[in-house]
């Protein structure tokens, strides 16, 4: 058997809408793998009543088909789904790095983004992989179709999750078909800063690269109390907001010993809109672990 734990991942972080991703300390899912003639799945932990233990519909079996690599897996769900923090990726990512240990695949974390990414096509129709490729890799990621570039960042992060389902695919819906050159301008100016906060370990200069005229207020709209919690983060301190993923969460960039207050003022701004939400105090983690074979 072997056993990984993937991260929560937080993609787009407002500018780099389908590139952007970083790993998240916390929460994770936890992978058992064992060989099998065919592909089974068991899932229990957050949210499993709303995941498909088909291997058809459910992300990992799509990752043992690309590896060719039946197996009973067995999903200990930490990161809730539909949630915007990569739940869908965690399992894709622990499932990739499982599987090819177990199969003695011989493939590196690398050459395991698009197999991971696989699974995401299964839920949200695009094969996009800036959730799996810092679930696999950690840190600050950057993936194109040229592949991933990784930046060991550590920068300080609340992730404020809302008791509002928004699936990636219906997210994926409003995303604006066409922008104007002054909001593409805009939009590559953020992205560069962010990536350079993101080198330099400045929460400053991350959260000023996060703004984002585009996709952002298209997704902002499927949040009740986005606005609200928005505002109450920056009030609090945080140097940047936006929606984490394809939302509901909301991702707020900070100092260290800022994060319990901008924490408790998105959970007060969300239950002033009679929304209860949940807050980690997070920062960029790493990637991917087997911890047991
Ligand atoms: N192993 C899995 N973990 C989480 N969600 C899964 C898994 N397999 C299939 N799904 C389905 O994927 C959807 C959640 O994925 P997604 O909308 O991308 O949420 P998230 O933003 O949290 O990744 C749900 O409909 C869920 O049933
Ligand atoms: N780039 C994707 C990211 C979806 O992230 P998730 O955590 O909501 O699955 C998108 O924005 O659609």
């Amino acid at each position: 058997m072997v056993t990984v734990r993937a991260p929560a991942t937080s993609a787009n972080l407002g500018s780099g809408f389908d590139v952007f991703g970083v790993a998240l300390d916390r929460p994770a899912d936890v992978v058992h793998v064992e060989r099998a003639d065919r592909t089974t799945i068991e899932v229990t932990g957050v949210g499993s009543q709303y995941i498909p233990t088909d291997p058809n519909r459910n992300v990992v079996g799509a990752v043992a088909e690309a590896l060719d690599a039946p197996a009973h897996i067995r999903i200990d769900k930490g990161v809730r789904p539909s949630s915007g923090l990569g739940s869908s990726a965690a399992s894709s990512a622990a499932a990739a790095l499982a599987l090819n240990e177990l199969y003695d695949r011989g493939l590196s974390r690398e050459e395991l983004v698009p197999i991971a990414a696989e699974g995401e096509a299964v839920v949200s129709g695009e094969a996009h992989a800036d959730n799996v490729a810092p679930a696999l890799l950690g840190g600050f990621t950057v993936a194109t179709d040229e592949g991933v570039t990784t930046i060991d960042a550590d920068i300080p992060l609340v992730a404020c999750l809302p008791e509002i389902v928004v699936s990636t695919r219906d997210a994926r819906r409003v995303v604006p078909k066409q922008a104007s050159i002054d909001d593409l301008v805009h939009t590559v100016g953020r992205a560069a800063t962010l990536s350079v906060g993101m080198c330099r370990r400045d929460p400053r200069l991350v959260g000023a690269g996060m703004d984002d005229r585009v996709v952002t207020p298209a997704r902002a709209e499927l949040i009740t109390g986005y606005d609200e919690v928005r505002s109450a983060a920056l009030a609090a301190g945080a140097d940047g907001v936006t929606v984490s993923g394809a939302g509901p969460s909301i991702l707020a960039v900070c100092g260290a010993n800022d994060r319990t207050r901008v924490a408790a003022a998105m959970l007060e701004a969300f239950d002033d809109v009679d929304v209860s939400a949940q807050a980690y105090k997070t920062r960029v983690g790493s990637g991917a672990e087997i911890f047991e074979f």
